[in-house]
């Protein structure tokens, strides 16, 4: 399980660790983290040319000591200090010790700010490797003025950019950029990931994550904020059917999706039940004929939700139309029920708000903007607070899809992150699939949250061996879900 922790549980545990280890220790830790990733980006440490962007809190002063690692292991490094009146006096006398130097205003030996100016740029533009240590947790906002424009320079440098704990001007909370951020290779965290990393837009400024290990692992508390499962944590996960196991006790899913209109969207939910785990899918709507002809164990109905038959979990609203009815009926069923697409628009929202059984709801970003009232675009760039904000208002576990999905739990607020998607998966239907397999995930026993989660982790996962690449349909998601399935167990 990768977690990510919030920066007020970050500080709170840093304090604990600080008290009982010598002064700077922590720093320290972090810049040798810091300085072997470089090195490594680097290649050939020697006769290199490294660029320092420093602000003025202990992001820094991170970034100052390994400025100074590097240095002496032969590296031409140049820091450009931000606010050079309040820089890390510590970590900048290290620098210069080693044989480090400061370039622009601050440098003390350019009585013009302009001339200073132009010295940075072309420093820049000639770097290797440039390292942003202009922000880290204590960063409130985007970058200001100055930093952005070192940001643009940085970016037609072209350099490959390290960011120290976070990229700066990303919100570190939220996974949110309201203003310029800086666009980083590699971006190396200390102790724990933070949620920005992990969520969408702050992922994509990121580029890969690497964990520097600060010995804070054992004063976090059990908790965290965000969840991302990992292979292992979806494998145990995973329903798998024992010598007991008949048809009815691995569970059966009920599918209410598709419509005259729609009948692709029942064929493509059902598709992604049968490989789910359930041990037998049932279909009710008008689409049964076009269900049968390509999944003959399908059981089909046309009489509706309430007399199908003994059914675990359903599905209900992809390619549903405008049928509220069903819908409606699927709602009274006390047992765990998944809403998507059209169903999300025709659900009577309070009494989603009343079900005792589990409710899961699956909205791509305008379903969500919709539901919520605010327009898509707040979704996209506020994903957290919009999934949260969703669970907390209809008491249901939801599953916000896009680059990276969330799945958050009203009762304990806890959040997951899958990020195993490829935006090959952005076509049309591949919705459908997800909404079967998690129903059957569900149906087999799953609650809410491992259901979504675990379905997005393989849907993910069998979008990419799809695509390998190149476009692929729907169907072919769904037709890769058991190589996904036993990727995972392996
Ligand atoms: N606290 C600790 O024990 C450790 C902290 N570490 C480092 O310390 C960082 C946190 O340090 P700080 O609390 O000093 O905070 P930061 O260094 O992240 O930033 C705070 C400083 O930046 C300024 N600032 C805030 N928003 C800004 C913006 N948008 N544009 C420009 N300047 C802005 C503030 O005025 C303040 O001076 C971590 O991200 C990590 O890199 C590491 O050394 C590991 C140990
Ligand atoms: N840019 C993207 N990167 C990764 N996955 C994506 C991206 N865009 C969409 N997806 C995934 O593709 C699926 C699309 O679902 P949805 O929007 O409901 O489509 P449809 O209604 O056509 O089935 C979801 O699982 C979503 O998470
Ligand atoms: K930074």
């Amino acid at each position: 399980m990768r977690t990510a922790y919030s920066v007020e549980t970050v500080r709170a545990a840093e304090r604990g660790l600080m008290a009982r280890l010598p002064e700077g220790a922590l720093m320290q830790r972090a810049a040798a983290g810091l300085a072997a990733a470089c090195a490594e980006l680097l290649g050939r440490v020697y006769g290199s040319r490294v660029v320092l962007l420093v602000g003025s809190g202990d992001n820094g002063g991170d970034t100052l000591y390994a400025g100074a690692r590097l240095a002496r292991r032969g590296a031409g490094v140049a820091a450009v200090l931000l606010s050079p009146e309040r820089v890390h006096a510590g970590g900048l006398a290290a620098l210069r010790r080693a044989g480090g130097r400061v370039v622009g205003a601050g440098s003390g030996t350019e009585p013009a700010a302009a001339a200073g100016i132009d010295r940075v740029e072309e420093t820049i533009l000639r770097a290797d490797l440039v390292v942003d240590g202009i922000v880290g947790i204590g960063g409130q906002g985007g970058l200001r003025p100055e930093a952005e424009r070192l940001a643009g320079v940085v970016a037609e440098s072209g350099a490959p950019v390290v960011a120290v704990d976070l990229p700066s001007g990303v919100d570190a909370d939220t996974g949110e950029v309201r203003g310029a951020a800086v666009r980083a290779d590699l971006t190396v965290t200390f102790g724990t990931h933070k949620p920005g990393l992990l969520v969408d837009p702050a992922r994509e400024y990121a580029g890969s994550v690497r964990l520097v290990d600060i010995g804070l692992g054992e004063v976090l508390p059990a908790r965290p904020e965000l969840e991302a499962l990992q292979h292992a944590d979806v494998a145990a996960l995973l329903p798998s059917p024992g010598a007991e196991s008949d048809k009815y006790r691995r569970g059966v899913v009920g599918i209410a999706a598709g419509s005259a209109r729609y009948p692709g969207a029942a064929v493509l939910a059902v598709s992604g039940a049968l490989r789910g785990g359930a041990g037998a899918v049932r279909y009710v709507g008008p689409a049964g004929d076009a269900v049968i002809a390509r999944f003959p164990e399908t059981l089909v109905s046309d009489q509706g939700p309430h007399k199908a038959g003994r059914v675990q979990a359903w599905v209900v609203g992809p390619g549903a139309g405008d049928d509220a009815g069903t819908v409606a009926e699927v709602l009274e069923a006390d047992v765990p029920v998944l809403i998507d697409a059209d169903g999300l628009r025709l659900a009577d929202l309070d009494v989603v708000r009343e079900r005792r059984a589990p409710t899961l709801m699956t909205p791509h970003a305008g379903e969500a903007a919709a539901l919520l009232g605010v327009a898509r675009e707040e979704v996209e760039a506020a994903r957290l607070k919009s999934v949260r904000e969703l669970a907390a208002k209809y008491r249901a576990t939801v599953l916000l899809k896009g680059s990276t999905t969330l799945v958050a739990d009203p009762a304990s607020g806890l959040v997951r992150v899958n990020a195993t998607g490829t935006s090959w998966l952005a076509t049309a239907g591949s919705g459908d699939v997800l909404s079967g397999l998690a129903g059957s995930l569900l149906a087999s026993g799953l609650s809410a949250l491992d259901a979504g989660s675990a379905a997005a982790y393989l849907h993910g996962l069998a979008g990419r061996f799809a695509a390998d690449g190149a476009p692929a349909g729907a169907h072919d998601v769904a037709d890769a879900i058991p190589g996904a399935w036993r990727d995972v167990r392996r």
